[in-house]
């Protein structure tokens, strides 16, 4: 198999920056039910840019390339154990050239790798058949999707749907109710795999497995066709949109399968995929380890366009130049670094900031050490960026290749405290942050600014300069790195005066949530 490494290398690439054709369409299909001119729909308009421009740069779509998981079958008689050493060379391989973020952490002592190997990393799932080919999947699922994953175990008492028993109408709330706990921060509208049925950790790889169906297939079994096709109709109804900026669209795809349980248990588990749902395969020659096929539609030549009319194209371009926008009632203001606490006082949720100047990252490590540690800069009128960008060094210094915002909630703890502490402007990140966070921008001036999840090129391509980098030893996704940025846009989602839309939406959903009460399936 002199060339199943490379192989596995270029399906490793395609994952990460070509959006396939199916998950395409499904994009496109919601673009066309949202309203171009409001948040949800320049948010849709903004990821469109950003598939696009990952296929061309060949770069990651998004910054979070996941962990690396493999489904193989290979015929009776092929050595796993060479595979697995070719798939570990490319990860490497893929890991230098900028197409994967290194992403293995030691959970005990934070260090990263630096190449996507580690206990754990990568995931791969040996099967044998009785096929002459070998058939290998990859999906790259982000954390933070990853994190909004959410397992049930029947009878439960639902929020907002009362309960769900041990029967389809149980498993058709949790599955309503799993779109609805993840908001907008596992980057909506996103795609579900559930598994009914198994023990937890069985009932978890059903559920991740039926995102290895495409999107458009049909379920054989009947009760569970139907099941997706009601869920597809109600999701959207939840009114949580792209990013959970309030919308038509919060669902782009639901799969569901089955397996057996033991009598005492009955879980449903919910694998949440965000928007950029990055799975491929390929079929493999075992004689030479050539690709002999894809087994997904490729993404190149289809367009994530909504199908409307050159016309309102252009009304869209006229919003994103700088006029206010009369459906959200927004402004759009341009603001330089270090900014003042009257310019962050004036600003109001829904407002778009255009911001150029210096710009911070730091995500989850910073931020616990900058409770008891000074920061490396002054910080004081500035712009923190959660973000863990994809990085390459040459003989020029570092470039980004990949930078979108990371959720923020998790350092929710930590902000408000350090908001204050450093006298700290704007918080850029992803799916809002709490009443702590909340309080400290009203108390000190401060907003959140809610960058769209997942526009890891959109967002690379503002980014003119890396001026500097601090603590290389939390690793590239955890240092903090000092950026020029310019025309790096992002919408005012908490401002200084108590006003949240991440509050408003959640408050919002929870109550749609109860018309899905009433038994359906009987
Ligand atoms: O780790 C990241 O960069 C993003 C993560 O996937 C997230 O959605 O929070
Ligand atoms: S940032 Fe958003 S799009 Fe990227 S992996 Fe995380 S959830 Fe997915």
């Amino acid at each position: 198999m002199q060339h199943f490494e490379d192989s596995i290398y270029n399906l490793i690439v395609e994952t990460s920056t070509n959006l396939p054709g199916d998950v395409r369409r499904a994009v496109a299909k919601g673009r066309a039910l949202e309203d171009r001119a409001t948040r949800s729909g320049l948010a849709l308009t903004t990821i469109a840019q950003n598939i696009g421009m990952a296929e061309q740069q060949v770069s990651p779509i998004c910054q979070d390339t996941g962990m690396p998981t493999f489904i193989i079958h290979t015929p009776v008689g092929i050595n796993q154990i060479e595979m697995k050493k070719d798939i570990h060379n490319a990860i490497v391989r893929a890991t230098k050239n900028g197409k994967l973020r290194p992403n293995s952490v030691d959970s005990l002592t934070g260090e990263n790798s630096g190449d996507n190997l580690g206990a754990g990393t990568p995931v791969i799932h040996f099967e044998q058949w009785e096929e002459e080919k070998i058939d290998v999947r990859l999906i790259l699922k982000g954390g933070g999707c990853e994190n909004k994953n959410i397992q049930y175990s029947l009878p439960a008492e639902l929020e907002g749907l009362g309960k769900a028993g041990r029967d389809l109408d149980g498993i058709r709330k949790c599955i309503l109710h799993a779109v609805y706990q993840a908001q907008g921060q596992g980057c909506s509208a996103g795609f579900i795999g559930v598994g009914i049925g198994g023990d937890r950790t069985t009932g978890y790889e059903l559920a991740k497995k039926q995102l290895f169906r495409k999107v458009e297939d049909v379920n054989p079994i009947e009760d569970l066709s139907k099941l997706e096709d009601y869920i597809m109709e109600n999701a959207n109804k939840l009114g949580i949109g792209t990013m959970g900026f309030g919308g038509e669209v919060s669902l782009f795809g639901c799969k569901v399968g089955v397996m057996n349980r033991l009598p005492a248990s009955f879980f449903v588990s919910v694998a949440y995929n965000c928007w950029a749902f990055r799975r491929q395969g390929v079929l493999v020659d075992p004689s030479t380890g050539n690709i002999e096929d894809w087994l997904y539609e490729s993404g190149t030549g289809i367009s994530v366009d909504d199908g409307r009319d050159q016309a309102s194209e252009t009304e869209v371009a006229d919003t994103d130049a700088g006029e206010d926008n009369a459906a959200t009632g927004s402004r759009e203001v341009r603001l330089t670094t270090p900014i003042s606490e009257e310019d962050i006082r004036s600003l109001r949720v829904g407002d778009v900031v255009i911001l150029s100047g210096e710009m911070h990252t730091g995500r989850d490590a910073l931020h616990k050490y900058l409770m008891d540690h000074e920061a490396p800069v002054d910080l004081n009128g500035a712009v923190i960026y959660h973000c863990g960008p994809v990085m390459m060094k040459d003989e020029e210094g570092w470039h980004v290749k990949a930078a979108g915002p990371t959720t923020s909630i998790r350092e929710e703890p930590y902000q408000g405290d350090i908001i204050k502490k450093f006298g700290i402007r704007a918080v850029i990140g992803k799916g809002g942050m709490g009443p702590k966070t909340l309080k400290a921008l009203q108390e000190h001036g401060g907003v959140y600014l809610n960058a769209i999840g997942g526009a890891a090129q959109y967002y690379a391509e503002c980014i003119k300069k890396v001026n500097a980098v601090d603590f290389m030893e939390f690793g590239i996704p955890e240092a903090m790195w000092h950026l020029d940025v310019d025309g790096f846009a992002a919408i005012v989602t908490m401002d200084a005066h108590g006003n949240s839309l991440h509050a408003d939406v959640e408050k919002d959903s929870a109550a749609k949530l109860t018309q899905f009460k009433e038994p359906v399936f009987k």
